[in-house]
């Protein structure tokens, strides 16, 4: 199924606008009048007027700022942030936000007080669909320490990283069989579905050894089928519901997500449960173990119980495997899908990353992994991307543990706080021809900068404690499959479209894919190295 065929809307805040349409102003002034007498939790609105709260719009009854955030809010929080600074305050229905919009801002947030700043907001999305127990949504705690630390020391150390090299390679390299048969003869084969195929693939294989695409070790059409199918329901659905912004509205789920993220939830949980109990009766089948992936990692650590660890539960267990499948595989695939439309927009660039190859790598050889770091050139056409098309363009959302200060202004306990990394990597007085596409920046005057978290102008992976759990993986599924897409295929454009007319806009749900899928004509470029 490709992409654009799935239906797939990624649009969050649509049903903000569905539901002010849907009340007429009399019914909002008669549920305003409502939870007026029924009281809202004072404690959640920044009104104290002994603090010195940063400056933000003017908020509508009930829904507060809600209706400023539109269809791609990060975008809308950059022009909002143009006129009322980079410390803004909003009020998103009835909960305290602040959009923080320079590198100096995040700096303060994500380094200085990245202890403060360190927690999630709790969500319906985190209480439906994953029963609270997974890792991405975790307040700061037990749960978070043993489910991160279980991830960095087990999952995405450099050790076991490798270990996955070939297994990588593969994938990679039946993607590009794929898209070179499927283009063969035709104007265009939709590439997107099939990159996101290919991560799923990597993902399962390294989490609990299946394989969803490819040849050896495949679990059936049927399951992968469901896997991918779940996990486009859940992305579809978007992170934020009506309710978690006006709570006392929840009981009638006016948006109808908490019902639908309910209907996702109870697959997920028949789904993991059905694969963490057939590896349980594995084990119980097997004497001795060698080469663990993931899934007995947790196993073990939930049956021997490391000393000050929180107990793991099945729950836990497959809230953590949602969570590496979804955050995984669309974020990698969607930075792809958008480096392969900056090089058909730049054809010269897409040359250049070429030459560089062979130059480094030859046509005698497939490129390898431990050929990136001498593609200096490519890496920087993947970094110029995230600058300008974050997948993630306000990170995940933070909540502050305690009062704290940010430039300048007082942030009480409880705010919920959006680092806006696109308005902060697209931003003028940092970025020199901030809007162009110009890989050669990373070689010359940002050569220093890297998405390891601590320049706080180029944030694609976040920063602090709360950072990607996976980054280095994240890269390598990124450079690694554009080395080869670039080394074993040519590109072009469906017959009379040019480079102009490569559509460039985003869409914003959990991840900002594109919003129309990108089309290419695929043909073989070294057809003796793909056999
Ligand atoms: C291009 C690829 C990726 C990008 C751009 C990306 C970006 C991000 C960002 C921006 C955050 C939030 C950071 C913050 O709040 O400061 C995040 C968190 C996270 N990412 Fe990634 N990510 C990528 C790949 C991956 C992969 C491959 C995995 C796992 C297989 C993964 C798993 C996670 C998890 C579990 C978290 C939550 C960490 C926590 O809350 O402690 N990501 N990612």
């Amino acid at each position: 199924m490709d992409r654009s065929s799935s239906n797939i809307s990624f649009e969050p805040w649509l049903p903000v606008g569905q539901f002010i349409s849907m009340c007429s102003t009399v019914t909002a002034l008669l549920v305003g009048i409502i939870m007026l007498v029924c009281g809202v939790p004072r404690s959640r609105t920044l009104r104290n007027w002994r603090l010195k709260l940063p400056p933000g719009p003017p908020g509508l009854p009930l829904i507060g700022n809600l209706h400023l955030l539109g269809k791609l809010p990060h975008q809308s929080l950059t022009r909002l942030s143009q006129r009322y600074g980079p410390v803004m305050a909003l009020r998103l229905g009835s909960v305290n936000t602040v959009v923080v919009s320079s590198a100096e801002t995040a700096k303060e947030v994500l380094r200085t007080q990245d202890h403060l700043f360190a927690s999630r907001p709790l969500t319906i999305t985190a209480e439906v669909a994953v029963d609270n127990s997974d890792l991405i949504w975790a307040p700061l705690g037990e749960r978070w320490e043993t489910l991160r630390k279980a991830c960095t020391s087990q999952l995405f150390n450099p050790k076991v990283v490798d270990r996955y090299k070939k297994n990588r390679a593969e994938t990679a390299m039946t993607m590009v069989k794929t898209i070179i048969e499927e283009s063969a003869g035709q104007n265009g084969t939709i590439l997107g579905r099939k990159l996101v195929d290919q991560m799923y693939s990597n993902l399962t294989q390294l989490l609990f050894s299946k394989r969803y695409h490819g040849n050896a070790g495949h679990a059936s059409d049927n399951e992968a089928g469901q896997l991918v199918h779940m996990i486009q329901e859940i992305m579809a659905i978007g992170p934020l519901a009506l309710g978690d912004f006006i709570p006392v509205l929840r009981k009638l789920d006016l948006d109808g997500k908490e019902a639908q993220l309910r209907a996702v939830g109870a697959k997920f949980k028949e789904f993991f449960q059905t694969v963490i109990d057939e590896r349980r009766r594995q084990r119980l089948s097997v004497a001795t173990e060698s080469n663990l992936d993931f899934l007995d990692v947790l196993l073990s650590l939930q049956k021997h119980r490391p000393h000050n660890h929180h107990g793991l539960s099945d729950s836990n267990i497959r809230g953590v495997l949602i969570d590496l499948i979804s955050a995984g595989s669309e974020t990698s695939a969607n930075s792809l899908e958008w480096v392969l439309a900056e090089l058909m927009r730049h054809p010269e660039i897409l040359r250049k990353v070429q030459e560089e190859l062979d130059l480094v790598v030859g046509k005698e050889r497939l490129v390898d992994e431990s050929d990136i770091p001498q593609l200096k050139y490519l890496r920087a056409v993947v970094k110029e991307t995230q600058r300008l098309h974050p997948v993630s363009p306000l990170l995940i959302a933070r909540e502050s543990v305690s009062a704290a200060r940010v430039g300048g202004y007082d942030i009480p306990s409880k705010t919920q706080v959006f680092i806006n990394a696109y308005a902060i990597m697209r931003d003028p007085s940092v970025w020199e021809n901030p809007l162009k596409f110009l890989p050669e920046r990373f070689l010359t005057t940002c050569s220093h900068i890297d998405g390891s978290g601590h320049h706080h102008q180029f944030l694609p992976f976040g920063s602090g404690r709360r950072k990607c759990v996976a980054s280095n993986m994240g890269l390598l599924l990124i450079e690694g499959t554009l080395a080869l897409l670039m080394q074993t295929c040519d590109f072009s454009l469906p017959d009379g479209m040019t480079s102009e007319d490569v559509n460039m806009e985003e869409s914003f749900g959990h991840t900002a894919p594109r919003a129309k899928p990108l089309e290419l004509i695929v043909r073989s470029r070294t057809p003796w190295l793909i056999d």
